[in-house]
């Protein structure tokens, strides 16, 4: 049985339906041109943070500063093994094998999805799959695939010490209470998310691996494969972030722009498709409970405070209604 999901047929059917509405094809299928620049992200080594107070002033220096200018860098030395990292890959490859009937309709099918659900348009499509797991489920994910779910279990608990020791940095940083994340961000707040982008015969200039987006939490925390694919946006530019097996990727999420009042940034990401090559990422969504309350201690405060619930309930409606996230920018005081 074949594993990849009807990716062709989805996006002809949108091809129609979208050239049928009396627009012209070849403008809205063409995305704004392209812009890369030459820029390096920032890379952090993390073994700066255990050696003397000079070097270890320096190392936060650096991560405060990546995640206010950039929104989006990379560390090494993060403690997350090789070994675990490798477990996690073939794994994930595993899960994606399958038959895509069984990915659809197996006891993990509740966090499987392909494509876009919601697109109207072309541009909202991506041409991607994956497993967004919720930690605070793991029975589940046991009774699935006892390998799988030891693999992420081990990589989540290391991954979480890491958002967690990089977040009270950034707190520290801003003179908030540093306390606050061991407190609201717990393991089974956190969300997995295996991506898979197969070989895409559409132009990349026509349809996106994954469209441009912010992510809905206070940092990521993203392994990618050696193929690349990821770009982020600075300064009205596309930047690509060129695979390093040795880096884990730090993204900036909307909650912490909110609770940092704007001095951190949750960038615009987005993965761009390849014509021959599959690639896979993970990421690692550090998020607070539901009910954890959003609120900066700086004054005067940009954002309005709002609940976790209230801030994913807000996005999930305007998908639905807009078509697209609005974020942040509807908490504005
Ligand atoms: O695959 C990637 O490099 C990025 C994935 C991503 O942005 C996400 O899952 O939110
Ligand atoms: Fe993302």
């Amino acid at each position: 049985m074949e594993s990849e999901p009807p990716f062709q047929e989805i996006y002809k059917t949108l091809f129609v339906n979208f050239s049928e509405e009396g627009t012209n094809s070849e403008s809205v299928h063409e995305k704004k041109p392209m812009i890369l620049d030459e820029y390096e992200i920032p890379l952090v080594d993390l073994s700066r943070l255990s050696l003397c107070n000079l070097e270890q002033k320096e190392g936060k220096r650096e991560l405060a500063s990546a995640a206010n200018q950039w929104g989006l860098f990379q560390v090494v030395n993060h403690g997350v093994s090789c070994d675990v990292l490798t477990r996690l890959q073939r794994e994930q490859v595993k899960l994606f094998r399958q038959p895509f009937q069984n990915k659809a309709l197996n006891s993990l099918a509740d966090y499987y999805s392909w494509g876009a659900p919601n697109a109207a348009t072309f541009m909202q499509f991506s041409w991607s799959e994956a497993f967004h797991i919720p930690l605070n489920n793991m029975p589940v994910l046991k009774e699935f695939n006892s390998n799988l779910s030891t693999t992420i279990a081990e990589f989540s608990e290391v991954v979480c010490e890491l958002a967690q020791r990089i977040a009270e940095i950034l707190a520290e940083n801003v003179g908030c209470r540093s306390t606050f994340f061991a407190k609201n961000c717990q393991p089974s707040s956190c969300y997995v998310r295996m991506n898979r982008y197969p070989p895409c015969p559409v132009s990349s200039s026509k349809v996106y691996g994954m469209v441009p987006h912010t992510d809905s939490d206070f940092l990521t925390i993203l392994c990618q494969d050696h193929v690349g694919g990821l770009q982020v946006a600075k300064d009205g530019k596309w930047v690509s972030v060129k695979p390093n097996p040795e880096a884990l990727i730090i993204i900036i999420g909307d909650l912490f722009q909110a609770w940092s009042n704007g001095v951190y940034k949750s960038i615009e990401h987005r993965v761009v498709t390849n014509h021959e090559v599959e690639r896979f990422s993970v990421g690692y969504f550090f998020c607070p409970t539901i009910e954890t309350v959003i609120q900066t201690c700086k004054e005067p405060p940009l954002y309005r405070k709002f609940s976790f619930r209230e801030y994913r309930g807000q996005v999930q409606e305007d998908v639905k209604t807009a078509g697209t996230k609005i974020g942040l920018s509807k908490f504005l005081m």
